[in-house]
């Protein structure tokens, strides 16, 4: 099959458990809660979201021919050197996009495979660390994974709901926007809560990594 890519980029993965780890963002186009344009934001599923997944005109983006010239491109922004080769497969979502035959050929070259996912589409099989981030008003399959990223506050999701679904970590993002301060507070207070979640912040837009 082929995929659209927005960007593919060498950084360091900001958010979650991970995060601090060098790791290669693959970026899909496309997602199905958002069309990406900001005229549609205020009437989508997902409104918040704090990325630009439109098209395929990013840093090492366009439209990859099958999984190996796909899983090529990521090895080659990777570079040398085998040890603790990360591809990090986000979006969008992407798993609109990804299968069996990029995961097998991610992992010939190396790679430990990890994923951001909406969650409202099962992920693939052979996925080595599974984000899911549930977003209020969709129906979320996949309640299984490493860790549960809710990004705070979100109207319409009550985080008790989401605590017998079944996750390796519980993790409270606070929400990027406007009036961050008060995000933050909120998921604070969740983590001081309920002790059953921990503080993530996106530690990349702190720093000034991409
Ligand atoms: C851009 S999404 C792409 C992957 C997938 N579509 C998803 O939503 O999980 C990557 C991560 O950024 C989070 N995110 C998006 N917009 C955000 C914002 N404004 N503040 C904090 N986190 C945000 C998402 O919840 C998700 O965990
Ligand atoms: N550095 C960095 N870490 C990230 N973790 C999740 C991200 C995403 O957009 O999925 C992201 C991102 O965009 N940049
Ligand atoms: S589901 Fe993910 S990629 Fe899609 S609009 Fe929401 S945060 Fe952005
Ligand atoms: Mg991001």
């Amino acid at each position: 099959m082929t995929y659209a890519v927005k960007e593919i980029f060498l950084t360091l993965q900001g958010e979650g458990v991970q995060a601090g780890r060098r790791a290669v963002f693959l970026r899909f186009s496309g997602c199905n809660l958002w069309s990406g344009r900001e005229q549609d934001r205020a009437t989508a599923q997902c409104r918040f979201c704090d990325t630009d997944f439109v098209g395929t005109d990013g840093p090492g983006g366009g439209k990859f021919a099958n999984a190996e010239a796909l899983a090529d491109a990521v090895a080659a922004s990777w570079g040398e050197g085998p040890d603790r080769r990360l591809v990090v497969m986000t979006g969008g979502e992407p798993m609109l996009q990804v299968d069996d035959e990029l995961v097998d050929a991610m992992h010939a070259r190396g790679f430990e495979i990890a994923i951001e996912s909406n969650g409202t589409l099962p992920v693939a099989d052979g996925i080595d660390w599974v984000c899911i981030s549930p977003k209020a008003g969709t129906e979320v399959v996949q309640r299984s994974g490493d860790e549960l990223k809710l990004v705070w506050p979100q109207q319409g999701i009550d985080p008790a709901a989401l605590e017998n679904w079944d996750f390796r970590h519980f993790l409270v993002q606070p929400l990027d926007c406007a009036d961050g301060a008060a995000a933050r507070d909120a998921a604070i207070a969740l983590a001081m809560d309920r002790p059953k979640w921990r503080l993530t912040i996106q530690a990349h837009k702190v720093v000034g990594l991409a």
